[in-house]
């Protein structure tokens, strides 16, 4: 097969009326884990480099929730409005590859958000080589068949399945056959794999995932983001910021928002804070949001002469707008002269009123370049930072 010969189908366009409807927005979009079900979803198919198209098939009332839901990934998907069923819905994923089509086609429900690449990766081997692939579960519990609330008998487990999406087939089989079973077939078919069958198409059977569950009813829903959130990593994210500015003759240097008497000036468009200066880059990059000069162009006339608590603080307001709680912050200042340690309480006591943090929480620290190079030879300050956020709820 080529390189990025497989299709992908996600089907999202029903109402979930099983699940309540409407009401707190159709299922697929709703939030579990803090995303939505259907990011979950598309999530799972990106990283297979053999996977090209990804087609989302969504219901023509859904364009801005969806496009929402999967801001992340646009450059990567293509949306279709889908129709009254399933089946139909899918129809309409499978004529909107024709133009391009792939080898391979997976067709997968928007609402099963726990498929692995693994299985994936499984179906779409066993499509390749049988035409037609399926994930199963052996049904675990003794079935029924009852009428008006009371038992009719017990069905033979024996050779019973529980089928499962993603579902694979060679695109052409199952494009004529989804054509045909539209005009031909009486009834609808709740799987691919049944249309499949019914141009009698053999269908291999892969083994399924207990995971990869379909959300049918609100209960489930609530279930799998209760699922998500006690399994969740704790987010924490490290940043790290580097600063050096050039010393001049002067009377003082500001460092770590202290000003100490000095027979030196730090050179800069601001006040020169290269502490503060490399603390601002650290957390912004907690966050992705680039650097101080993103920030504070130093083109621009209104940072001259600028306190650097101000840096500090806007980084710290952006960290906290996007639900990061800073842990610890930790400077290291590079420099000669003029000595820091006595003082470093000041420079905690700056920091935490910047920041919010307790002086526990704040690292200060000093050293010398042995007098070589550019800070030993007194022609500079540098500064080294570090900060460790937590995100999330
Ligand atoms: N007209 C339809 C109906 C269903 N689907 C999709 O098919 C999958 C099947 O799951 P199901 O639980 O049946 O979804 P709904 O049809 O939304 O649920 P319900 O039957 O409870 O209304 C879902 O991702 C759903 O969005 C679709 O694309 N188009
Ligand atoms: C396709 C499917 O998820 C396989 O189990 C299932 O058939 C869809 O079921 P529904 O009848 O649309 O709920």
């Amino acid at each position: 097969m080529r390189k990025a010969d497989i299709g992908v189908i996600i089907v999202a366009a029903g109402r979930g009326e099983r699940a309540g409807g409407l009401v707190g927005g159709p299922k697929q979009y709703r939030p579990i884990g803090g995303r939505p079900v259907i990011a979950h979803t598309v999530a799972a198919f990106l990283p297979s480099e053999r996977i090209g198209r990804i087609v989302v098939v969504i219901h023509a009332d859904d364009g801005a929730l969806a496009a929402d839901a999967l801001a992340d990934h646009l450059d990567r998907i293509e949306f279709v409005v889908g129709a009254a069923t399933r089946q139909a819905s899918v129809r309409c994923g499978l004529e909107a590859l024709a133009s391009d089509p792939p080898g391979v086609v997976l067709i997968h429900d928007a609402v099963r958000p726990f498929v692995t690449p693994d299985l994936i990766e499984a179906v779409a081997l066993g499509a390749e080589t049988d035409g037609a692939a399926l994930p199963v579960l052996p049904l675990a519990d003794t079935i029924k068949r009852g009428v008006n609330g009371l038992v009719e008998g017990t069905v033979d487990r024996a050779g019973l399945f529980a089928a499962q999406t993603p579902q694979g087939f060679r695109y052409d089989l199952i494009r004529d056959a989804h054509a045909r079973a539209s005009v031909e077939a009486d009834a609808t078919f709740t799987d691919d794999a049944s249309i499949a069958e019914w141009i009698g198409q053999p269908v291999s059977l892969i083994p399924g995932s207990s995971d990869n569950v379909k959300l049918t009813l609100a209960s489930e829903i609530a279930a799998a983001d209760r699922h998500l959130k006690e399994t969740a990593l704790i987010d924490v994210r490290t940043g790290n910021g580097y600063d050096v500015h050039q010393l001049v003759p002067g009377d003082h240097v500001t460092l770590c928002g202290v000003r100490i008497p000095h027979d030196q000036t730090l050179l800069g468009h601001s006040d020169a804070d290269v502490g503060l200066h490399a603390l601002t880059d650290a957390l912004l990059a907690t966050c992705g949001a680039g650097d101080i000069g993103t920030h504070f162009p130093p083109s621009d006339p209104q940072w001259r002469g600028a306190s650097s608590d101000r840096f500090v603080r806007h980084a710290v307001s952006l960290v906290t707008a996007k639900g990061g709680r800073i842990c610890n912050v930790d400077i290291t200042l590079i420099s000669e002269a003029p000595k820091v340690a006595p003082h470093r309480e000041a420079m905690v006591r700056a920091i935490g009123d910047m920041t919010g943090l307790s002086p526990d929480r704040i690292s200060v620290k000093a050293t010398t370049n042995e007098t070589i190079g550019f800070v030993g030879r007194r022609e500079g300050i540098a500064a080294i930072a570090t900060a460790s956020v937590v995100y999330g709820d």
